[in-house]
């Protein structure tokens, strides 16, 4: 082994304009502001119980085309209004994906879904987009999962998650201190709980941490702490995590650890085995547990676009509004299972609507 494998420096590929450029290129404004701070709170709201609707965090597993984006983003807005009784919808915006291995990284990363790498474009691409959908008036969700990329978008963010292969990291545990946002911690891909848990309490606290600043200078912070934060149950390797008996447990954990009882639970993921036509049985699942009188669940998360299913890109043309990373549910199928779930939830209680609810 010589010295130069040893010790690489990383090649820079492009400079990057800093957070405060950006936001000054694609601005918010006043009025977004303000309506952003209200979605932050309208989300706690439901996260605390005060509000009794479910959340439901849905849209593609990543944005590829920002034009498809919006469409779905004017059907949603759409739904919400008919639904708005029962249910609280959040577009899933995700920018950034975090691979097993390797593959491609998201929009901010390969706009062009060609190895390009024009990170500068994918980041304001990201950032119009965000901006774009939270104008029509929804409340936009992400995935943090680089801190950098976070300071371009997270003025923009209603809701955010920390995903399972980093809800163990004390970087992102930091980074969520920081953030005026209520945050979701994923379980782990394994199906640990207690990372999330400890991630929740950890979150909760302020910390010392090194950061880059709106100018992009390096900078040690201080973070304020962040207790609007909750579990999202998403399965794991050793199978799906939202049965009753799951639900439970999960909230055993959280009381010991002396968190409150806020569950989300992912529809997608390991608690569909990856198959995207098995997320309305979940949601199905949790609808029932909720008018069995599970207090603790309080969301809901689905992988939804235009199209169903998923596809590979390899050069060929792409299918308009079809999920480049996991498959998703059509938009025909979660417009009609979101209609569902709202007119159950609508339903007056009976016993014999509590003994025919169906769970996992
Ligand atoms: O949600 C998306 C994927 O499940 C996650 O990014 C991992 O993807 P991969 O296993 O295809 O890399
Ligand atoms: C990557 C995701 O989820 P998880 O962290 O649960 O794998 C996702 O929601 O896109």
């Amino acid at each position: 082994m010589n010295v130069e494998t040893c010790t690489p420096s990383p090649a820079c590929h492009q400079s990057l304009p800093s957070p405060a450029m950006l936001r000054q290129a694609i601005p918010s404004h006043p009025d977004l502001d303000e309506r952003i701070k209200m979605q932050r709170r309208d989300i706690c709201r439901v996260l605390s119980g005060e509000d009794s609707r479910l959340l439901v965090v849905t849209g593609p597993c990543s944005i590829h085309d920002p034009v498809a984006a919006l469409d779905y983003a004017q059907r949603l807005l759409q739904l919400s209004e008919a639904v708005s009784d029962q249910l609280l919808l959040v577009m899933r915006v995700y920018i950034e994906k975090p691979r097993t291995i390797t593959g491609w990284k998201g929009l901010a990363y390969d706009p062009q879904l060609d190895g390009s790498h024009d990170m500068a474009e994918g980041l304001r691409q990201s950032r119009e987009v965000m901006r774009d959908i939270v104008s029509m008036g929804l409340p936009v969700a992400t995935e943090l999962l680089n801190p950098v990329v976070a300071r371009y978008v997270d003025d923009l963010l209603a809701w955010g998650a920390i995903g399972a292969r980093t809800t163990e990291s004390q970087l992102h545990r930091e980074m969520v201190s920081g953030l005026s946002l209520p945050v979701g911690f994923k379980n782990d891909t394994h199906g640990g709980i207690q990372v999330a848990v400890d991630a929740i309490n950890s979150a909760a606290h302020g910390h010392y941490c090194f950061s880059v600043d709106d100018s992009g200078q390096p900078a040690a912070c201080v973070t304020p702490g962040n207790r609007d934060t909750h579990l999202v149950l998403r399965g794991g390797a050793s199978g799906p995590n939202f049965s009753p008996e799951s639900v439970a447990s999960a909230s055993t954990l959280l009381a010991a650890a002396g968190v409150a009882p806020a569950i989300m639970v992912d529809c997608s993921h390991a608690n569909s085995f990856k198959n995207p036509e098995r997320q309305p049985e979940v949601l199905s699942s949790v609808i029932a547990q909720r008018r069995g009188g599970a207090e603790a669940l309080r969301g809901v998360m689905l992988e939804s676009f235009i199209a169903a299913g998923r596809q590979a890109f390899t050069g060929t043309e792409l299918t308009y509004g079809q999920s480049v990373t996991d498959g998703c549910l059509s938009w025909e199928r979660t417009e009609q299972e979101l209609l569902r779930a709202a007119q159950a939830l609508r339903a007056p209680m009976s016993c014999s609507s509590l003994q025919s609810v169906s769970v996992e």
